[in-house]
């Protein structure tokens, strides 16, 4: 494995950019990742709370990484153009996990999609009552994909920390398959200008989009779950800002996931890891397709500080209190307005 940083917009700061092999064992105990590694993970997290990583197997050749990305994205296509009224069949689910739909972007999910219980099996026959074989096979594998890297960076951090074996987010602990609530979902931004909109050089190319303005697609928020991520097409837009409060442009490579730890985990280390705030800001004719895989706590978990996080003697207490993870996501729900700062706003921070 290697590591090479990619410029951000400010000369002095880079975007970490993992590149990780499928290990032969997804257990730690048994693994080929470094140390050095998996510090880097450690250390992207503290400091900006996400990175950017190529994640490969080698038994997978080159070329059928890049068949189920792009089966990937057609599949989505065809999702978000089915009708409005067939998309909205996927609301059996808690409002913050279904198809949800402003004038700029959509949203669908499903739980659990890689497992076998047949979640994505449901979701593909609601929005295709006469089947779409091709659709569920690709997502299947894509979500497997996911849901495998994610445990994975959650292993890597957790060895970074010494605390393998010790805690619910490392998946070889007894109980991580009944803590977690693995959420795929896949969302749709449509493009600022309409296609149309003629850039006057007769291709339609509209490739004047360097003098345009970036508009805003999705409000800044920080995710509530443990970690998230992310693949998009080939339309930048996603926007982080760094614990030092710059925000930062997340453009990845072709192939790319991006990585970004969520509110949870920064209660789960007790502020070490930062949980960034981040938007999508678009310009251009192109829509822009993002997917990726939400891992959080099961509702009814408590989310808390780690004990191994804490020392009172040595003047590092619990900075915050234990909450009910579904408590959050409700109140997230009912406080949209404060997204920015939602964590802070359900206090569930101790004072001093
Ligand atoms: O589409 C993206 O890149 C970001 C999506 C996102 O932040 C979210 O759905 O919470
Ligand atoms: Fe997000």
């Amino acid at each position: 494995m290697a590591t090479s940083p990619s410029p951000s917009q400010s000369p002095t700061t880079f975007i970490t950019h993992l590149h990780i092999k499928k290990p032969s064992s997804l257990y730690a105990n048994q693994w080929s990742i470094s140390t050095l590694e998996c510090q880097k993970v450690q250390k992207a997290l503290e400091t900006h709370g996400f990175f950017l990583v190529k994640y490969h197997d080698d038994q997978e050749q080159e070329q059928d990484e890049c068949s189920l990305l792009h089966e990937t994205f057609s599949s989505l296509n065809q999702l978000f153009n089915l009708p409005r009224e067939t998309k909205l069949k996927n609301s059996s689910l808690p409002p913050y996990y279904t198809y949800f739909r402003t004038t700029v972007y959509e949203t669908l999910a499903v739980v659990n999609s890689f497992s076998s219980s047949g979640q994505l099996l449901s979701f593909t026959q609601l929005m295709w009552p006469h089947g779409n074989q091709k659709f569920y096979e690709t997502m299947r594998r894509m979500s497997g994909k996911l849901i495998e890297l994610s445990k994975i960076i959650l292993c890597m951090l957790c060895k970074s920390y010494g605390v393998i074996g010790r805690t619910e987010l490392d998946h070889s602990a007894a109980d991580h398959e009944a803590t977690m609530d693995p959420l795929f979902r896949m969302m749709k931004y449509s493009a600022p200008l309409s296609n149309n909109n003629n850039d006057g050089d007769g291709d339609g190319d509209g490739d004047n989009d360097e003098d345009e303005e970036p508009i805003l697609r999705l409000t800044p928020h920080t995710d509530q779950n443990f970690v998230t991520v992310l693949c998009q097409n080939e339309v930048d837009g996603l926007m982080c800002k760094s614990r030092d409060g710059e925000w930062m442009k997340v453009n990845p490579s072709p192939g790319s996931f991006i990585v970004l730890a969520g509110d949870a985990l920064r209660v789960w280390s007790n502020g070490r890891i930062h949980a960034p705030l981040h938007k999508v800001m678009m310009k251009g004719k192109k829509d822009r397709l993002s997917f990726g895989m939400f891992v959080g706590p099961k509702g009814d978990k408590v989310v808390e500080v780690f004990d191994e996080f804490v020392d009172e003697e040595e003047g590092r207490p619990a900075i915050f209190k234990p909450f009910i993870f579904l408590d959050y996501l409700n109140f997230s729900l009912e406080n949209v307005c404060r997204a920015e700062t939602m964590l802070d706003s359900f206090e569930c921070i101790n004072s001093a």
